[in-house]
């Protein structure tokens, strides 16, 4: 256990942090992990910099299709000072908590995928079907230059993937948590622009009179939202929520800002996550009509956007890979909980999109959810637990024998 656990601190070490990552050094460690397993190695380049290693496991049957482990290898940035551990440390204390960055976001998942093949070829298990694992660069940032490519790609679909499992999020209680779908992430800026004119003076229509108005609409819509969550009953990836990112108006001076002189554009950010079941052209609507009216001088823009329709993985009855997930955390003394629709974005949507199944799955549970937060931890007993319950999944998933895959949909 303690050699476990010591590769997982290894993998936490290497700074991988937006936005500037030392993705080879992640990838370099991750294929000296892969050799005494003699997995299949590619490190493929969609982008210059950033590389995505994919590994093989091969399995005996090739005319079955396979199975993709996916994690992302960057990690958020931290405000070190914060800590009481520095993030890059890896620092275990007296309970076995290990406080890193990307201990639950998403490294962990990364390594126990490796540590469960390791520990199925030591008990001499050998796959029917083939496991791919794919460690991806750049998903806090969009996953544009990573997994959006790879999912896109010829070598994609010459994997025959048919049940990506990605990222889920860490469960308060003894069940994990598990993830069929996610809101849309929508990046909104709003722009408006007015007359500028003496800071003393009463007159309508100024940049900041305009935007504020949005801004107290917009307000209006989360308190609403805010509220449906509230009231209890409906689950926090089944409400939109609203959030500004940042507000940048004003004229600046060499003291601050100007105070005398309204500023003829202003403009805020925010970060909206729009569930799929919420008509989301009726929320566009109420965006050009209330939000940034062209009336009221206003614009906007997305600075990131899921385009198309929300795809959903059945998770039930029609989907075998739902039933052998189910199971097989059952068989490793685990338990899911019902699913849900995951509230902020992953790589998965990618999968998904290219119309492959993806379930988001974090063997964490009776922890905190702490990404991309402060004192970001994983227990180490919790580490190890998860191990056990990738141990049973790659087991059912490539043991499977049917040929039947299954696509996503709405
Ligand atoms: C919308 S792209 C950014 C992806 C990021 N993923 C995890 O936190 C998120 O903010 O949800
Ligand atoms: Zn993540
Ligand atoms: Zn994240």
């Amino acid at each position: 256990d303690d050699a476990i656990v010591s590769r997982f601190q290894e993998y936490l070490r290497i700074n991988t942090v937006q936005p500037n990552p030392e993705y080879y050094k992640a990838v370099d460690f991750i294929i000296s992990q892969a050799k005494p397993l003699s997995l299949e190695s590619q490190t493929i380049e969609f982008v210059k910099g950033k590389p995505l290693l994919l590994l093989k496991w091969v399995g005996s049957d090739p005319t079955l299709p396979a199975f993709l482990l996916n994690s992302h290898t960057d990690v958020v940035p931290f405000e070190d000072s914060k800590w009481t551990h520095h993030p890059l440390q890896a620092h275990m204390d007296h309970h076995g908590d290990i406080y890193a960055r990307g201990s639950q976001d998403m490294k962990c998942v990364g390594m126990q995928y490796l540590e469960a093949i390791r520990k199925l070829q030591a008990s001499g298990f050998k796959p029917l079907r083939s496991v791919y694992l794919s460690f991806v660069p750049d998903e806090e940032i969009g996953g544009h230059d990573g997994a959006e490519k790879f999912a896109e790609s010829q070598l994609f679909k010459s994997l025959n993937i048919a049940i990506v499992l990605d990222e889920g999020l860490p469960s308060p209680t003894e069940s994990y948590r598990v993830f069929y779908g996610e809101r849309s992430p929508w990046w909104l800026v709003i722009k408006a622009k007015g007359p500028p004119g003496h800071g003393a003076k009463l007159y309508d229509n100024s940049a900041m009179e305009n935007l504020l108005k949005s801004i107290e609409s917009i307000r209006r819509f989360r308190a609403s939202q805010f509220d449906l969550l509230k009231a209890g009953g409906i689950a926090e990836g089944d409400v939109v929520s609203v959030n500004m990112a940042f507000l940048k108006a004003g004229t600046p001076s060499p003291t601050g800002f100007v105070m005398n002189l309204q500023p003829s554009e202003a403009e805020a950010g925010f970060d909206i996550r729009v569930p799929p079941s919420v008509d989301a052209e009726a929320l566009e609507r109420r965006l050009v009509e209330e939000w940034a009216p062209a009336a009221r001088n206003m614009s906007f823009e997305f600075k990131q956007k899921l385009t198309g329709k929300q795809f959903l993985t059945a998770a039930d009855d029609s989907n075998p890979w739902w039933g052998l997930l189910e199971n097989a955390v059952k068989e490793a003394g685990g338990r899911t909980s019902k699913p849900e629709i995951f509230p902020a974005s992953t790589d998965a949507r990618y999968f998904r999109k290219a119309g492959v199944p993806a379930f988001g799955f974090s063997p964490i549970s009776n922890t905190p959810s702490l990404l991309h937060d402060h004192n970001e931890y994983l227990g180490k007993a919790e580490y190890l637990k998860g191990i056990e319950v990738y141990v049973s999944i790659i087991k059912a998933y490539a043991s499977y024998e049917s040929k039947s895959g299954s696509r996503d949909e709405l």
